[in-house]
């Protein structure tokens, strides 16, 4: 069975070398695994394809090592190409998160097939008739926020006027009713956040450096886990 049919994006690590504070990339993609985090995507701006597509091997190694291979999704932000390229090398790589300006979720899900993962990141403009209406047929999950502003990416949320929307928690409690599909929550979340957004009824939060700058990556990582797994008790 893929790890599609049972995609877990409760504890979602989104991480690049970028984000590291300088240290190596993949003991914090360990410390993450170990810590209990549910999905993992690789993301980077800066390195080549092939240092993503080497980053990807590393992670599904990190992953299998801890025997997690079949519950633990790993997906690549935005590369295509780079998933196709990682896959035709023997690497695992789940599927990919593309966002509104990306390529097309039809034509990832075209190349990946239908074993693969795609997720989504939602429209911010007029986000809650978006998320209502949007097509989904192609998709496994959205991607929203942020909830707070975030130097790890200053353009989320931007909307046409150019300012930053932020989501509230009733925002976020209001999407998670209106979804057809699974949400997943980020964009300056931190480990206060966690009690406040499980009980949203969204299905679970994205961070990259709530984790990745952390001075113990591994113990924050635990700590927002079990914090979100305590305040989401129906969906353990
Ligand atoms: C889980 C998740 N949600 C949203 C995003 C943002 O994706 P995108 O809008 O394509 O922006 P970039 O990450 O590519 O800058 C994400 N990566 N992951
Ligand atoms: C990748 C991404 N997509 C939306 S916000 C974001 C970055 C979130 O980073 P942080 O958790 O450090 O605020
Ligand atoms: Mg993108």
């Amino acid at each position: 069975m893929s790890v599609r049919n049972k995609l877990d994006i409760s504890a979602y690590f989104v991480v690049g070398p970028e984000n590291t504070k300088g240290r190596p990339v993949v003991p914090i993609i360990q410390d993450a695994v170990e810590g209990g985090f549910t999905c993992l995507q690789i993301r980077s701006k800066t390195v080549s394809a092939r240092e993503l597509i080497q980053l990807t091997h590393r992670a599904s190694e990190v992953i299998a090592q801890a025997g997690k291979s079949d519950t633990v999704a790993l997906l690549v932000d935005d590369r295509l190409d780079v998933v196709l390229a990682a896959r035709k090398q023997g690497i695992k790589v789940d599927g990919i998160h593309v966002g509104q300006s990306d390529i097309p979720v039809e034509v990832c899900r075209e190349y990946l097939g239908d074993d693969s993962i795609v997720g989504l990141s939602a429209r911010t403009h007029e986000l809650f008739e978006y998320i209502k209406t949007a097509d989904v047929s192609q998709i496994d999950y959205f991607g929203a926020g942020p909830l707070h502003e975030t130097k790890t990416k200053p353009d989320c949320g931007l909307n046409l006027d150019g300012k930053v929307i932020t989501r509230s928690f009733d925002d976020i409690a209001k999407l998670a009713k209106l979804s057809p599909i699974p949400v997943v929550v980020g964009g300056g979340v931190k480990l206060a956040d966690i009690p406040q957004l499980a009980e949203t009824g969204v299905d679970g939060f994205f961070v990259v450096s709530a984790v990745s700058e952390a001075d113990n990556p591994k113990l924050e990582a635990a700590k927002l886990v079990d914090t979100w797994k305590s305040h989401t008790p129906l969906k353990r």
